[in-house]
């Protein structure tokens, strides 16, 4: 007798949900093959369900708006609507009824992960969210297992494909930020509020995410410190080139140790100034590449599609087969590990590299003046360099890049700077690393 199927509830089906669904729907008896039984999609909950959704291969019949009744009749429920609710309620709803779930919602994992591991331990079933998480690539399954038996250092990469692409097209063409943005949209990448992206809060939820499992401690977006890339100008990226550098959104997630040898974290977000000859300069376009540094294996790399229909299906159908695949067999995967309790470091104590562009006047004790305050707050300058006096504005820009410095003592050095006769103004703040 053939096996029945498995059922699989779809939640959303937009960009990702429709590349999901045709998978399911063209690959169906290799998907068969993989789990050990056939993968039945029972239902897909939309907000229109009288739209035509042709591409997605699925029979209209089975769109529906109750979402809620929906998640009571699978053995496997794949949320794919994004933002806090209705999603958390019909996760939870899902696992208390008994399927396993799988989900691409960092915003949510981010906002409240530990909420969901509990409901998926308390009802024995699975929840998966690779897709979370630079879309495409495998990431987040080599942190939380393969390198279990090591001793994550420190995680640095790029993880929102919107905005490297944006800083990417700004770096190549020169052109302005809010061109680039539209068609970063168009093309799918965007979250569907595109603000998540160029505020950095989507990175930020990443971060908590990759911090949480690299270190295995709790970590929440509101504990990332966050800046987006909105005040970033096509002056900046020029200047940036001058360098050698390109200006790439970084999220950093660090372990730190005290003279005590006590540990604590240090979880950012921000735009970042990376020397040309460093691997992260190189991604390009909507792709995304993480390091991760650890005890034993030294220096990881990932790199692949952060974004897009396809690239994010990979990862959530990747789970899918998983989650299902525990269904046949009645073997569990890897829960949350969140034993270590860090304190997370504020982020005026961090310490980082700085670049600060300023327009001086040009006459003599100006450059004494630049650097007494320097002094003054305990920054180091590694170097300065001064440009030719514009004739439009008798100004020239005097760049000075710091050795490791706070960010409060770099705050303070700026608040000083803006005050002095021979500064007209800061124009540019901004850290580097890769060096
Ligand atoms: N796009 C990408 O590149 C990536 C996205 N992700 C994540 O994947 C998830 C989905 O993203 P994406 O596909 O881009 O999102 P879209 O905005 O393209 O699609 C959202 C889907 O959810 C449906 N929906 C919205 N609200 C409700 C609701 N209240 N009840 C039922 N259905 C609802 C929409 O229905 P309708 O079609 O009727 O409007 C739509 O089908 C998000 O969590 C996102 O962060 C992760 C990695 C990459
Ligand atoms: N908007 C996100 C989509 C994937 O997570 C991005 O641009 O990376």
């Amino acid at each position: 007798m053939a096996e029945s199927p498995l059922r699989v509830a779809l939640l959303g089906c937009g960009t990702v949900g429709t590349a999901v669904a045709r998978r399911l729907v063209d690959r169906a008896d290799e998907f068969a093959a993989r789990v050990g039984r056939p993968l039945e999609v029972v239902g897909v909950a939309v907000r229109d369900a009288g739209k035509p959704r042709p591409e997605s291969g699925l029979d209209a019949s089975l769109f529906t708006t109750d979402a809620d009744e929906l998640v009571t009749r699978a053995d496997v429920v794949v949320e794919l609507i994004g933002g806090i609710e209705p999603a958390r309620g019909l996760l939870i709803s899902a696992m208390k009824h008994g399927a396993s779930v799988v989900t691409a919602n960092k915003a949510l994992l981010g906002e409240d992960g530990p909420r969901l591991y509990e409901t998926a331990a308390e009802n024995g079933v699975d929840l998966y969210y690779e897709a979370s998480v630079a879309g495409a690539i495998p990431l987040l399954r080599p942190l939380h297992v393969s390198l279990a038996g090591d001793s994550v250092q420190r995680v640095m990469g790029i993880v929102n494909g919107t905005t490297n692409f944006i800083l990417d097209k700004m770096d190549r063409t020169g052109e302005d930020l809010a061109d680039v943005l539209t068609e970063a949209q168009e093309l799918g990448y965007a979250e569907a509020d595109p603000s998540a992206d160029v505020e950095g809060h989507d990175a930020r939820a990443k971060a908590a995410i990759l911090a949480s499992l690299a270190f295995h401690t709790r970590v929440a977006a509101p504990d990332v410190s966050c800046e987006g890339i909105m005040s970033i100008t096509s002056e900046d990226i020029r200047a940036a080139r001058k360098m050698g550098c390109v200006v790439k959104l970084l999220a950093i997630c660090e372990r730190r140790q005290d003279e005590r040898g006590d540990e604590s974290l240090s979880v950012r977000v921000h735009p970042t100034l990376v020397p040309r000859s460093h691997p992260l300069a190189s991604v390009r376009e909507a792709y995304n590449a993480v390091f991760i540094e650890t005890e034993l294996a030294g220096e990881l790399m990932f790199y692949g599609q952060g974004a897009g229909g396809d690239p994010t299906a990979s990862a959530v159908l990747g789970d899918l087969v998983q989650a299902a695949r525990h269904k046949v067999t009645g073997s569990r995967g890897p829960g949350e590990s969140a034993y270590a309790d860090l304190p997370i470091l504020p982020m005026a104590q961090v310490q980082t590299r700085y670049v600060i562009r300023t327009d001086v006047q040009d006459r003599s004790g100006v450059l004494a003046h630049v650097t007494s305050v320097f002094g003054t707050q305990g920054v180091s300058i590694e170097s300065m360099r001064q440009g030719v006096r514009r004739s439009e504005d008798g100004l020239a820009t005097l760049t000075i890049a710091t050795h490791a410095a706070s960010d409060a003592a770099l705050a303070r050095t700026v608040d000083q700077l803006r005050l002095l006769d021979d500064v007209s103004a800061v124009t540019s703040v901004l850290r580097m690393e890769g060096i």
